[in-house]
């Protein structure tokens, strides 16, 4: 069981060629860690990874099947700006509704507090926006997470607690963990495993 991406290549559109023959594999209860130079198309890999872009070409499979399948998706993405993942009119209780369900010990683990559900996006501080965006990825039905530098707006203590709790939720649910970050430190101590974005990433040519 795995999320597998084969000799992927992304061209931005009208642009230059992003990366070509990218491999990268997570293994169901796997944490795997991803660094690169900024504007090497970290972020680009991760929207392609979870089926929200197709690549230029190459694959993605989860489990076998393609990630971009009919169905509930099975690879959800967390990204650094969790206002621009949120409709700005919709409460926080519709926002993770639309999704699904949630269950009450997962909110508390994450440190969502009741009074929160009636507000909008804007009456919330970013790193409690990220939280909801956070339970709202954790569906039951979520087999692989994509966390894209999501705690860059929370203090040292509040990343180290809130991705403790997310270690703890992945390995119970042997739910994939792709943590995209510069912080090496950070990727030390929480991934099986770090990879790091092709050289020729950054490099290749028009
Ligand atoms: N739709 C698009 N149209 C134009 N340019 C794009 C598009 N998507 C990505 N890019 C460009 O592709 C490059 C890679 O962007 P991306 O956000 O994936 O990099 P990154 O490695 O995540 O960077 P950072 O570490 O700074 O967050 C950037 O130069 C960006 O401007």
């Amino acid at each position: 069981m795995s999320l597998r991406a084969t000799d992927l290549a992304y061209r931005v559109p009208g642009g230059h060629q992003l990366f070509t023959g990218l491999d990268l594999r997570v293994e169901a209860g796997q944490v795997v860690g991803l660094t690169g130079e900024s504007g090497c198309g970290k972020s680009t890999l991760a929207r392609i990874l979870a089926g929200h872009l197709p690549p230029t070409t190459g694959t993605v499979l989860t489990d076998g099947y393609p990630v971009n399948a009919p169905g509930p998706r099975p690879v959800q993405l967390v990204q650094q700006h969790p206002e621009k993942a949120v409709n700005p009119r919709w409460t926080m209780r519709s926002v993770v509704a639309e999704a699904h369900d949630p269950d009450p010990a997962l909110c508390e683990r994450l440190g969502i507090r009741a009074e929160w559900y009636g507000r909008r996006p804007a009456e919330l501080s970013g790193g409690e926006l990220q939280r909801f965006c956070l339970l709202r990825a954790l569906g039951p039905r979520t087999r692989y997470l994509i966390a894209d530098e999501m705690t860059a707006m929370f203090d040292t203590l509040t990343q180290a607690e809130l991705f403790a709790v997310v270690r703890d939720i992945v390995t119970e649910r042997s739910i994939g963990l792709l943590v995209i970050s510069h912080d090496i430190p950070l990727l030390d101590r929480l991934c099986d495993e770090i990879v790091a974005m092709p050289e020729q990433a950054s490099a290749v040519s028009p």
